[in-house]
């Protein structure tokens, strides 16, 4: 187990973080598991991507000692002291953050590193990341990327192989890119005192990823929260030796909305701190986003309009968290005409 030595202060710029009364959370439905090694895995995937735009993953091939190392090197990066910290912040978008989530002032009980998964990109403050421990840290997110952008392929594969589309790398070939923009986020959560009334601090607000496939995993305390299609909200139990898949808004409109690009946050734990660690694989910036003609031939039956991923990026970065960020690239139904109105 990785435990931070010392409680951790979060900069205290911001004073007030909204703390947030939980609506119910039913725990009745239950998150679908997929063996990738199994033999039916495509279909259970195609399935969980209709019903939940999420699922977990086991016999995912990643050894546990990667996850661990990396774990290990971001407990020991956020337990340093604020200065040498904020040295790798503030984040635009990468680097180290403090409470502020993005640009548009959306604010959480959180901490956070946001990595260009192209180390060629690699900049000031990101080098400033790793300034501590610069060989080990490095190659541990280096080692730790490699293997969970496989594991995206691999899914994205058996996506286009249980939905019959050809060729089946039309998904991964977008993310194997060498340009491909896709990221790393290492969050931290510090446990939050419980308030008057049962109030919990809120995490990280509700959003969508707006990539095509998130792969997440966290340490063993809970906070994940996802929302169903009726609007209710589902405790994700913690599982360190799993990974847990997100769809992101572009595969929702690559499935011209068979998948849905799933809501989902994190309440903050009152008892442990969570630390996760997600890999958002995108594509390249000047990939046409549609409906794959394979899966959807007739134009007309779109129901997004064509965007560039660089597009959606920059409207992403204008929008603020829990925004319907899709709602701008939706195609207004044609009118039927009615001739006996
Ligand atoms: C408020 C914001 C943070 C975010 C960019 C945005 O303007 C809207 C999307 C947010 C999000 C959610 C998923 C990922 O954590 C993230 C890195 C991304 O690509 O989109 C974050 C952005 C961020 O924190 O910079
Ligand atoms: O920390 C988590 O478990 C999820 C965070 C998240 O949704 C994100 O970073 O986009
Ligand atoms: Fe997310």
């Amino acid at each position: 187990m990785v435990v931070l030595s010392q409680p951790v202060a979060l900069d205290n710029h911001i004073s007030v973080i909204p703390t947030y009364k939980p609506v119910p959370v039913l725990t009745s439905h239950s998150i679908p598991v997929v063996d990738l090694t199994h033999p039916e895995a495509k279909t259970l995937i195609v399935k969980a991507c209709e019903e939940f735009g999420f699922f977990k993953v086991v016999n995912h091939g990643v050894c546990p000692d990667l996850m661990t190392r990396l774990e290990q090197e971001a407990v020991g990066f956020f337990a340093l002291p604020q200065s040498l910290k904020n040295q790798a912040g503030p984040p635009e978008p990468y680097g180290y953050g403090s409470k502020r989530i993005g640009p548009n002032g959306d604010v959480g009980w959180i901490e956070y590193i946001l990595l260009n998964a192209n180390p060629q990109l690699s900049s000031a403050k990101t080098s400033a990341v790793f300034s501590q421990s610069p060989l080990i840290f490095r190659e541990a997110v280096e080692e730790y990327m490699k293997e969970v952008k496989e594991v995206s392929c691999k899914v994205l594969e058996m996506i286009t192989e249980g939905l019959g589309i050809e060729p089946r790398d039309s998904l991964s070939k977008m993310v194997r890119d060498e340009k491909s923009d896709s990221c790393l986020r290492l969050n931290h959560y510090p446990t939050a005192e419980e308030e008057a009334e049962k109030m919990v601090k809120l995490g990280f607000g509700e959003h969508t990823d707006p990539q095509i496939i998130s792969v997440l995993r966290s340490n063993n305390t809970s906070g994940l929260q996802i929302c169903m299609k009726d609007g209710s909200w589902v405790a994700v139990p913690p599982d360190h030796s799993s990974f847990f898949i997100n769809v992101g808004d572009a595969l929702q409109v690559m499935t011209n909305g068979r998948f849905k690009s799933v809501k989902h946050r994190v309440l903050a734990d009152t008892r442990k701190s969570r630390v996760s660690m997600i890999y958002f694989g995108g594509p390249t910036l000047s990939q046409k986003i549609t409906p794959l003609p394979s899966l959807v031939p007739k134009q007309e039956d779109w129901l997004y309009k064509e965007f560039t991923w660089s597009q959606y990026k920059s409207s992403a970065y204008k929008s603020k968290l829990g925004d319907y960020r899709l709602g701008l690239f939706e195609r207004q139904p044609l009118l039927t005409h009615r001739s006996n109105v």
